[in-house]
């Protein structure tokens, strides 16, 4: 059978290894499980699907047996003997968290599988499901593993009419139109890999938003979602749009401050959660790229976010309020807009209030520096956004394997606290204490068969799931554990691609924003190069903005003699970027404006090391294919033909960054293309924006 690659990392295939394959199912006689809940009958199930897929025809259990069986259930549903046994284990894990543990009782071998919570049950099933998935011992299996984060979730940038701003994997999933009537099979299947990755909340609808989506109609629509998602541990959020009450609430005023306004978010509040008594909470974007706001009423962010805090802080829910606000007021540098409009307010923000900062300050780029704002808010909760879809790495036709992306933005210093500060413990709430954490990333999902348009792309939802439970992990750990779910345990298959995978990300730089350059893709749809003058409406949509390129060099000055963000770090960081020679020469150009002849590192110049990280990037590219060609007796058919297609394009497109970028610039370097830089093709017309015939992921039209 063709394998479509819709059943993600839960492929449960046939365990190859044959002795492997009865050991395991030596010490797997039974499922015992204790509780009725959805989610530990949600446990069950998910175990026998995994068995019967990974035993195939060997898979059977013995009823009987009390000997070498598995033990599911709450601690506080186990019988006193096994509570007894796990007494301190208990006491090491936090929230949902679990444990897996070998344990004898009475002669009576068990492997028991509980937590606090039958969230927690549920992910130390998938957990162990995983550990078999990936051919690891279980004779003296001992895992004791917590979420580091409270809100780990999905950010689906969905609109009502199914189509998904920034996104390239089909139409939305969520079918509002059938629902809630039609429950699509693939919501269940939704939860299952979120819940498998520890993903415990999703925002289904854009946080450009249609106030539509609160009205009663939509909402018994998002309740039938709600009603698959709980046995999960998933839990539902909106987005809210600011100026709801006037358009569906027939006020004529969306003032945070007015009476009437907060009475009717009251009202719709208590009227959601008569819906959805879990209901998670709100998700804003307000007084950004055109969206409402309380700034439209002469009222800060705090006034807004607040009164949203307010109406939902009876049922326990929260607000998510976004810091991505960038507007015209601010001409010379959107990068230090957000950190102005936040930093003074810190510890206003209710409890309830938690900060959603983009991991970098100006929007998603193949690379950043952190954001400012990460440890500059001691009194604030504040959690990290990550873009998992690809607005501005190819879309779903790059290999790009984002959790190195993710792990070098976790792993960058602050030093808000001093040295190590880092922001994994901004973001785990560590640092300063705090009470409400959280990570969001922009989903990459669509009804596409395979989820995420390109097979690859699945390591990132995936690596985005398993950073979001514990910010300190490994990208390259996580990339071998998905391999091995996904494709296949032979370690002649798992290294190369895993190299592969861990290098795609510094390859994307490379063929597109080498050191340190940044958003110049063609204007509005962001797919392919644009560095030449788009967009004028405004100008930070303009990559000419970014670069800055002349006669005289390239560059975006943000040093004290520039735009001055440099500012917005701590000391040590705002020295570091100030100075040329101590900035790390993959953030050259973020921060400073330099001649083509400036001599770098390795004593070539600017001119020559852009020239020459575009070609590596290309020539890394080219070495992609010849790598996955390697693999096609691991891989099935036709998961490998479609890689090796998007791999093609990769290459294609990685050379017509190359060339369109080196052509453009260089007519400001007036410089040769140094040696081992292929000429780029003249005879395409490169300096023109792509004119995408679908243009899939175009920005919705509010
Ligand atoms: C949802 O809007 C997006 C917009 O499409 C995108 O180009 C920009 O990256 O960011 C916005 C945001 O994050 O709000």
């Amino acid at each position: 059978m063709k394998n479509n690659g819709y059943n993600l990392w839960l492929q449960y295939t046939d365990i190859e290894n044959s002795t492997l394959k009865k050991k395991y199912l030596s010490q797997i006689k039974n499922i015992h499980s204790f509780g009725n809940s959805e989610t530990i009958k949600a446990c069950v199930e998910e175990l026998e699907r995994g068995f019967s897929g990974l035993f195939g025809d060997d898979y059977f259990l013995d009823k009987e047996a009390s000997n070498n069986v598995l033990i599911i259930g709450t601690i506080s549903n186990l019988n006193d003997i096994h509570q007894k046994n796990l007494k301190e284990d208990v006491l090491q894990i936090k929230k949902d968290g679990f444990i897996i543990k070998k344990i004898e009782i009475n002669g009576n071998k068990k492997i028991v599988i509980t937590a606090k919570t039958a969230t927690g049950v549920l992910y130390g099933v998938f957990r162990f499901l995983r550990e078999l998935q990936t051919n690891q011992p279980i004779e003296q299996i001992k895992i004791i593993d917590s979420p580091k984060v409270d809100v780990r979730i999905l950010n689906h940038w969905d609109n009502l009419d199914r189509t998904v701003e920034r996104g390239y994997a089909g139409f939305s999933i969520f079918d509002w139109h059938k629902l809630p009537d039609f429950k699509d099979p693939r919501y269940l299947d939704y939860a299952r890999a979120n819940a498998s990755i520890g993903i415990n909340g999703t925002v289904v609808n854009n946080v450009n938003s249609n106030a539509l989506i609160l009205t009663p109609m939509y909402l018994e629509k998002v309740k039938a979602l709600a009603d698959i998602f709980r046995p999960y541990g998933l839990k539902i959020y909106l987005t809210a749009r600011f100026s709801a009450p006037i358009e569906i609430g027939g006020l004529k005023t969306a003032d945070p401050l007015n009476e009437d306004v907060k009475n009717w978010w009251n009202e719709k509040v208590k009227e959601i959660y008569k819906y959805i008594p879990d209901f998670g909470g709100f998700l804003v974007k307000a007084n950004s790229e055109g969206q409402p706001g309380p700034q439209d009423y002469d009222r800060n962010h705090v006034d807004g976010a607040n009164m949203f805090a307010d109406a939902l802080a009876p049922f326990k829910g929260i607000v998510m309020w976004r810091a991505f606000v960038y507007s015209e007021h601010n001409p010379t540098d959107r990068a230090k807009q957000a950190y102005t409009e936040f930093v003074p307010y810190d510890g206003k923000f209710k409890d309830n209030v938690i900060i959603q900062v983009k991991n970098g300050a100006i929007d998603f780029q193949p690379r950043e520096p952190f954001h400012p704002m990460f440890g500059a808010m001691p009194n604030t909760n504040l959690m990290i956004e990550f873009q998992i879809t690809q607005e501005y790495m190819g879309g779903a036709t790059h290999l790009v394997y984002q959790p190195k992306l993710f792990q070098e933005v976790l792993e960058a210093d602050t030093y808000r606290k001093g040295k190590g500060s880092i922001v994994a413990k901004v973001i785990d709430g560590s640092l300063h204490n705090k009470k409400l954490t959280g990570v969001s990333g922009v989903s990459n999902i669509g009804n596409d068969i395979n989820w995420t348009g390109n097979h690859f792309l699945q390591s990132n939802w995936y690596g985005f799931g398993r950073l979001a439970w514990n910010p300190y992990l490994d990208a390259k750990s996580i990339a071998d554990e998905w391999l091995r779910m996904t494709f296949t345990n032979e370690n002649d298959f798992v290294n190369p691609i895993k190299n592969m995978m861990i290098d795609s990300r510094e390859t994307v730089v490379n063929y597109m924003t080498p050191l340190g350059l940044h958003h110049i893709m063609a204007t509005n749809h962001h797919y392919g190069p644009g560095p030449w003058v788009g967009n004028l409406s405004r100008p930070e949509w303009n990559p000419v903005y970014y670069h800055k390129a002349n006669e005289k060099g390239v560059g975006f000055n943000r040093t004290k003699t520039g735009s001055n963000a440099t500012a917005q770090y701590a000391p040590e960081v705002e020295e570091m970027f100030n100075n040329v020679s101590t900035t790390p020469e993959i953030y050259l150009l973020w921060f400073h404006h330099l001649p083509w002849d400036y001599k770098l590192k390795n004593g070539k110049t600017l001119w020559n090391n852009i020239a020459l990280k575009y070609q590596q990037g290309v020539n890394e590219a080219e070495n992609m294919i010849s790598s996955w060609n390697l693999m096609e007796q691991y891989v099935d058919e036709s998961r490998f033909k479609e890689i090796q297609m998007m791999l093609n394009i990769q290459y294609k497109e990685a050379k017509w960054w190359r060339d369109s970028c080196l052509l453009y610039f260089q007519q400001f370097s007036k410089m040769k293309l140094p040696d081992g830089v292929e000429k780029p093709n003249k005879s395409l017309n490169y300096f023109q924006t792509l004119k995408h015939p679908y243009a899939p992921g175009i920005k919705s039209q509010w």
